[in-house]
């Protein structure tokens, strides 16, 4: 805090989603960046300390809806620049932790305010070209969720810092510091979000840390942009260094270095689990114990009792399982549907998918775009052509299942009808747009609860459809520790910074909760202070007399 004031902070709202229609103001203006962004090709640097960085290694930077198109090159850090970005984030340590709170707050704020405005359409035309998502997918990660982590995160913050032990006497003042770690921050992040690229590395660092971020090799275009936005905001050199590059270059000196202070990771469980077994490998090494904050991969349901309402459920799995081609950590792909009603429900599901239109995300009609990149790719023409040739043991059939990856990676929302609960789609995460469903005989619903919670891993997402209430309460208590994130009558997916804190347990993370205080007080180490304004004087106690 200031010496010489407290200010409080605004209270943040949520950012409002815009809707594109055509004729809007907002529709003209992102088109209008979306065919500047595909006429120029760009060169995305290093950052490190604030300087530029070029080195003799570049990687391609492609548009999954069209591979041919290269939007640009990215350099690619090599030992030199890791050692480099260890240095600098050292060297930034000391004045940016002793950067008062409401000047590391205004950055932050001065970045969501230039967001809203004059950053908004490069960052959004970043993530739909980069990351192939349509224009609403753009507009509610990279604009509004982003706004919302930057303001709310300043908010939580300050309500950390005002949190304070009591001083029952007047002889004695208790107070907290919450300092920085003591050490750096390692952000590694994942393709899908925007917003989580830009929150991992900047939640720590408004905490007083200085960070070392590797993005995913498949979103550098719109990381190269989050690194102008806080620039432009006036972060100063050093505190985010923007490391793009082979992880296998990147990772392993970073976590071997002593100064490592936590890891905030967002992306799948192997690779988390890989870097868990790195901190514990290099655990002598370290001058204090790294936070490991990870949230990670899902297989999320949704379950309908006999009694939900067929429309809602609908729409639940068609949004909840294709939206963004299923590459949410939280898109719904698993379903158990009772056997009374499946007959009505595939007639709906099959329907809304032949209308679901899946193309170049700059055409608007379209409401997929492609899957991230060809191992993606090779991933789901596996998963679908594996169901195709299952169909008599194990699956009963499969709706949809067209794939082409002649101009973009292209997979066409499919539904496998699973007889075996236990089929792989039905409990291993594929990350992209296929949904598994299983139809349960509608007496054993409440059997059914169970192999939703024991046949996954993972604990990140889920959601209970029924009319009866009876039903959601056992569906509350038996899924209590099947998901993070559990929605009742809705669809698992879009969660809301300051509405619904985002993260799941067992495989699928650490759950410290994005954009919440729980995850800010991992980045925090408190110091508390007593002070003694009238020390004792004499050791006796009087009992000795
Ligand atoms: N739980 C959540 O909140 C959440 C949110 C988004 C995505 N996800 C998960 O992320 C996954 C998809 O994202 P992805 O494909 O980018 O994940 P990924 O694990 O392949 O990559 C994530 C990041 O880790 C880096 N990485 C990989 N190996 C590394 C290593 N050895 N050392 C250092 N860095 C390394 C990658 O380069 C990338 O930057 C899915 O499993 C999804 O469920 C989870
Ligand atoms: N917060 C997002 C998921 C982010 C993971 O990819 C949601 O709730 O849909």
């Amino acid at each position: 805090m200031s010496s010489f004031g407290s200010a409080p902070i605004p209270v943040p709202a949520n950012e409002p989603v815009r809707d594109y229609a055509p004729g809007s103001p907002e529709r003209a203006r992102i088109e209008a960046e979306l065919d500047r962004q595909l006429g120029m090709k760009v060169e995305v640097p290093l950052v490190i300390g604030g300087e530029k960085v070029s080195t003799s290694t570049t990687r391609d930077m492609v548009m999954p809806h069209r591979h041919s198109h290269v939007t640009g090159v990215a350099h690619q850090a090599g030992e030199a620049e890791v050692a480099k970005a260890l240095a600098e984030a050292e060297r930034a340590r000391g004045p940016w932790a002793a950067m008062p709170f409401e000047d590391r707050a205004a950055i932050f704020l001065r970045a969501a305010r230039l967001l809203e405005d004059e950053f908004r359409d490069k960052l959004n035309a970043a993530t739909m070209l980069g990351q192939s998502k349509t224009v609403y997918q753009a507009e509610i990660d990279s604009a509004c969720e982003l706004i919302d982590f930057l303001r709310f995160n300043v908010h939580y913050l300050e309500g950390i810092y005002a949190n304070q032990p009591i001083s029952p006497s007047s002889a004695v003042w208790n107070r907290v510091e919450y300092r920085p770690l003591d050490g750096f921050v390692f952000a590694i992040t994942p393709f899908n979000f925007t917003a989580i690229a830009a929150n991992l590395p900047s939640a720590p660092a408004l905490c007083g840390n200085t960070v070392i971020w590797k993005p995913a090799s498949t979103a550098i275009l719109s990381g190269h942009y989050i690194m102008e936005l806080f620039e432009a905001a006036g972060l100063p050199p050093g505190v985010i260094n923007f490391l793009p590059g082979a992880s296998s270059v990147i990772g392993a000196p970073i976590m071997a270095d002593a100064r490592l202070g936590g890891v905030h990771f967002t992306g799948s469980t192997s690779t988390f689990k890989s870097l868990w077994r790195q901190a514990s490998a290099n655990l002598d090494n370290y001058r204090a114990y790294p936070r490991l904050v990870g949230e990670t991969g899902g297989k999320d349901f949704v379950v309908a009792h006999p009694s939900a309402e067929l429309e809602t459920l609908t729409v639940a799995l068609l949004r909840g399982a294709f939206e963004y081609q299923g590459q949410k950590c939280s898109a719904a792909s698993r379903a158990y549907i009772p056997d009374n009603l499946w007959p009505q429900l595939r007639e709906r599901l099959a329907d809304g998918l032949t209308e679901l239109g899946t193309g170049d995300v700059r055409d608007f009609s379209n409401f997929l775009g492609a899957v991230i990149d060809k191992h993606a790719f090779a991933d789901h023409k596996a998963a679908i052509d594996a169901a195709k040739a299952a169909i008599g043991s194990g699956v009963a059939e499969v709706i949809g299942g067209e794939y082409d990856d002649s101009v973009g990676y292209f997979v066409r929302p499919t539904i496998i009808v699973a007889t075996d609960p236990n089929y792989p789609s039905m409990v291993e995460e594929l990350f992209g747009p296929i949904l598994t469903i299983y139809v349960y005989p509608e007496a054993e619903f409440e059997q059914t609860l169970q192999l939703c919670d024991e046949s996954s891993p993972y604990a990140l997402t889920g959601a209970i459809f029924a009319e009866d209430r009876q039903a959601v309460v056992t569906a509350v208590e038996q899924l209590r520790f099947a998901a993070g994130n559990f929605y009742i009558n809705d669809k698992p997916t879009g969660a809301v910074v300051g509405q619904q804190p985002f993260g799941g347990g067992r495989a699928s993370g650490t759950n410290d909760k994005a954009g919440s205080m729980w995850n800010l007080i991992r980045w925090l180490s408190p110091r508390t202070i007593k002070e003694n304004f009238s020390p004792p004087r004499d050791w006796r106690y009087p009992f000795l007399g």
